[in-house]
């Protein structure tokens, strides 16, 4: 078990939702902890397990439609993360992750599939299926940066009052109304794979400093690297 000093990561059911490199999203958070001298202690939890509630920092992936529903089930059945989330926890959730913490997503057919109402937001299936790069201006709350990733998905999701948008897309689908993502407490749903913090450090950033504090800067010369190359590719000039 982890112990008291270390930050907690709980990365939620490896084994039935972690798409287009998710995973990474654990190991750029346990990277920019650790370079700031904060030491980290990841728990992956499998489908069968139950979630922990003493995490600090959850994450949870992308996933084909039935392990969405089957992780939806489980994750309603078994209540660790609600606990972990009322209790001041923050949570990255991506794509299916994203889509399971609202009240409703749509499952294979595009039946009502219930979700755990931790966000104001309900998911149905579109028309087409969403793929491509993405890039999106971040909301200013959160500090206005760009947003790049990677979408594959069939959800739409409609946002409630009770969240706010992440970003206004500039180039592709995301929620499907000019928006990506939502934020609310300290829960950030997108749809972007890629993996979302590699391409998104700052994101990465606000995560650790919700749950740790103010952060020191470290070298981001890679991440600019990769972020560049990846909005020009995308972006009007
Ligand atoms: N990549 C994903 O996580 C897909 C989520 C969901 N199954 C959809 O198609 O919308």
């Amino acid at each position: 078990m982890p112990s008291d000093s270390a930050l907690r990561l709980v990365w939620i059911y490896p084994d039935l939702l972690s798409t287009y490199g998710d995973q990474g999203n654990v190991l750029i958070l346990e990277q920019r902890a650790r370079k700031r001298g904060i030491p980290v202690e990841t728990v992956y939890v499998r489908s069968a397990d139950p979630v922990p509630d003493s995490g600090d920092i959850y994450l949870i992936g992308g996933g084909e439609d039935r392990p969405q529903i089957l992780a939806a089930e489980r994750l309603r059945r078994d209540g660790g993360l609600p606990r972990a989330l009322n209790g001041g926890a923050a949570l990255l959730a991506v794509c299916a992750g994203y889509q399971i913490m609202g009240t409703v997503f749509g499952g294979e057919e595009g039946q009502p599939v219930a979700g755990l109402g931790l966000l104001d937001i309900q998911s149905t299936r579109g028309p087409a299926r969403a793929v491509g790069e993405l890039a999106a201006e971040v909301d200013s709350g959160l500090g206005g940066h760009m947003l790049t990733g990677f979408e594959n998905h069939m959800g739409v999701t409609r946002l409630g009052p009770g969240v706010r948008p992440l970003s206004r897309t500039v180039v592709g689908t995301g929620n499907g109304d000019g928006t990506e993502g939502c934020h609310a407490g300290k829960i950030v749903g997108t749809y972007l794979h890629g993996p979302a913090l590699a391409r998104n450090p700052w994101l990465a950033d606000v995560l650790l400093s919700w749950t740790v504090g103010q952060l020191g800067p470290i070298d981001d010369t890679w991440y600019d690297r990769l972020r560049d190359e990846r909005l020009r590719a995308v972006l009007p000039r």
